[in-house]
């Protein structure tokens, strides 16, 4: 059991309570903070006071007691890194109206990082200290709920209607097809961070320019095996939420209007629900209904509250007298939240946990086995053994995987080119180009199956899924270090020109693929051949355009693409008579293994013919000398016979 953690940061005045001549209505002592009602009327003691794990003054930095955006993480992030390596989900969440210093408390300015990059910087930096004995699996996604419907802040694009909260038995409500970014260092972490910050829904309002409207949940899902006492196999997965709300205030107080006050009733609504997450819980009614599924945020941060994590919650305040209602009421908010009792556990690997008990068993069997070896037991120690060797290969396996999909990952190296940045990677890829959406960021690369296809298509299950595409749209199909792309059922075109037969790619062909998608082939073995023949690639594209592109004149661009054509027909013709050849050579050895088969059968035959004939031969030869025997025999005994007659005759003459 552990109840959430609460502090409260007021900050300095803004410009525009400065040119107010506001005057300040906070004041903190410990971790006591009084708000002092300076229009107060008769009969009231004009002040209320709370206290917090936490008050943090940061109104004016060259105050002793002033609270650094180091102090706050030292006592709140480190916190959170903790419980997460000891296998806990955590939770941190900022609350507070508009412009009362969330932001700069979450996320804070590049040259002064709040607790985000903070705890992230620090869960890396542990990491590093602790690799020898210990694996990693980081991964990173990032949401915005504006107007209760999620979006993807690092995805390149957004169903309209949002992306679908749903809820999995074991593991709770999730966002499907929110994507999961694998990071292996802090730098790649914080450019995910820039890019869904760019992304994140902003719009000016009266009380703040840079006001953001929408609920922010940055989460770490983090996952650390390595082998404990006696080759142990231990695996822990910790989700870290960090969660930076939408302004609190009333609509009214913002001047808003429009799309402005839609949003604000939504927020509202979010935060509403909040409200009475909160109180439910703070209350502690047994069997009392917390209304999480009446808002997107609440049924995302579930867990958090009231549930299986360690949570801190972090009220921004105001310190002047013009917000002072608002002020009151984030308190009186946070007041309730330090009732909120969390279970957080320690959130261990089925499989790891089975292994521990098999062992646990293993051990108490081989306490049973005597002098006298009882043969039932003997035979269920054995088939623990068993079962518990398999499963820890079987998790060994896993986490060897897991080693080689981070080691492809840092492949990918990210270098800095003067101003620029160059993603590389050492495998053939196509690098996207979004030509229809104005206001994507950033480049996706998408790594093609090795010696094999990669099917790319809008239907789920492709292993480049696109929208806008047909669902089996074409596949590229790479072997022996040639990629070749087929088309299927979609529109295709390799350097501008339409294809609807399979045609070979290299390193720098554009693919047009449907109306929309434009992807680079890249092949980092074909480029660095060419390199080393001296070649210079005059394709022009967005990303591999030399500077000899951009000065080819319209006629050189014609005649170029001209050649292109001519060499890719070219090639395309001999790949058909190579094909045709081959078909021929095919069919003629089939023919002629047809003639061998018929010859020997014929052979067979006559063979057969022949030993028959000679058998029939001996048989006429035999019976032939047979019949001579028989007339011999009867010449014989005509002979005898007539010597007989002649005898008899001259008896009687
Ligand atoms: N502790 C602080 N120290 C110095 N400046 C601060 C502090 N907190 C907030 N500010 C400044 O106050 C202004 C408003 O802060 P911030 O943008 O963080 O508010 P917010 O609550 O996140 O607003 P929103 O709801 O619009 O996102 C910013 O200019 C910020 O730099």
């Amino acid at each position: 059991m552990a109840s959430v953690k609460v502090a409260v940061r007021v900050r300095p005045f803004n410009q525009r309570e400065l040119d107010m001549g506001a005057k300040a209505v906070i004041r903190m002592d410990g971790k006591k903070t009084r708000i002092v009602n300076l229009s107060k009327t008769a009969g009231d003691v004009g002040f209320k006071d709370f206290t917090f794990d936490h008050s943090y003054w940061s109104f004016e930095p060259s105050d002793p007691d002033f609270a650094t955006q180091e102090q706050v993480f030292e006592e709140l992030g480190t916190e959170v890194v903790a419980s997460a390596f000891e296998g806990y989900n955590a939770c941190l969440f900022a609350y507070g109206q508009t412009g009362s210093g969330k932001t700069f408390t979450m996320t804070g300015p590049p040259d002064d990082p709040g607790l985000i990059p903070r705890i992230c910087e620090a869960m890396f930096g542990k990491m590093q200290e602790e690799q020898e004995d210990k694996n990693y699996r980081v991964d990173v996604s990032y949401l915005e709920i504006y107007n209760e419907k999620v979006r993807d802040l690092l995805a390149s694009s957004n169903p309209s209607g949002g992306l679908r909260v749903r809820e999995h038995p074991r593991q709770g409500p999730y966002v499907s097809d929110l994507s999961h970014h694998l990071v292996t260092c802090y730098d790649h972490v914080a450019q995910l961070m820039e890019r869904g910050n760019r992304a994140r829904c902003t719009a000016a309002t009266n009380m703040n320019d840079t006001s953001s409207r929408s609920h922010a949940i940055f989460t770490l899902t983090f996952r650390q095996a390595g082998l404990g006492a006696e080759g142990l196999p231990c695996e822990t997965t910790s989700k870290v939420h960090l969660v930076d709300l939408a302004g609190s205030e009333r609509a009214d107080a913002t001047g808003a209007t429009g799309q402005r006050l839609k949003e604000g009733a939504h927020i509202n609504k979010s935060l509403v629900t909040l409200g009475s997450v909160i109180s439910a819980l703070a209350e502690k009614r047994v069997g009392s209904f917390v209304p999480y599924r009446d808002a997107v945020l609440t049924w995302l941060l579930k867990d958090s509250l009231g549930g299986n994590s360690k949570t801190i919650m972090v009220a921004a305040i105001s310190p002047a007298d013009c917000n002072y209602s608002e002020t009151l009421s984030t308190l009186r908010y946070a007041n309730r939240a330090k009732n909120i009792v969390n279970q957080p556990t320690v959130n261990e690997d089925p499989n790891v946990r089975l292994i521990r008990e098999l062992r646990e068993e293993i051990y108490k069997l081989r306490g049973l086995l005597g002098e006298e070896t009882q043969p039932k037991v003997l035979a269920e120690l054995q088939q623990k053994e068993a079962k518990e060797k398999s499963l820890t290969a079987e998790w060994a396996e896993k986490w060897r995987e897991t080693q080689a999909i981070l080691r492809e990952q840092q492949a990918l190296g990210l270098r800095k080119a003067g101003r620029g940045v160059v993603l590389d990677s050492d495998r053939p890829h196509l690098v996207a180009i979004d030509q229809d959406d104005r206001l994507s960021t950033g480049v996706t690369l998408y790594h093609l199956n090795r010696n094999g296809d990669t099917v790319i298509g809008a239907a789920e299950g492709s292993d480049i899924v696109l929208p806008g595409l047909e669902p089996h749209h074409c596949i590229v199909t790479l072997k022996d270090g040639i990629a070749v792309l087929t088309p299927k059922n979609g529109y295709c075109s390799v350097d501008g020109l339409a294809t609807e037969t399979s045609s070979r790619i290299s390193q720098g062909s554009l693919i047009g693929l449907g109306r929309a998608h434009v992807l680079r082939y890249n092949d980092p073995a074909e480029a660095a051949q060419l390199r080393k023949e001296g070649r210079v690639m005059s394709r022009s594209s967005l990303f591999g355009g030399s500077t000899s592109d951009l000065n080819l004149n319209v006629e050189e661009r014609e005649l170029e693409t001209e050649r292109r054509r001519l060499a890719r027909e070219y090639e395309e013709r001999k790949r058909q008579l190579d094909e045709e050849r081959r078909r021929l050579e095919e069919r003629q050895r089939e023919a002629e293994e047809q003639l061998r088969l018929r010859e020997e059968k014929l052979e067979e035959q006559r063979r057969r013919i022949e030993n028959k004939k000679e058998e029939e031969l001996e048989k006429v030869v035999e019976e032939q000398s047979q019949l001579r025997i028989l007339q011999d025999e009867t010449e014989r005994r005509r002979a005898l016979l007539k010597d007989l007659m002649d005898q008899m005759d001259e008896v009687c003459h």
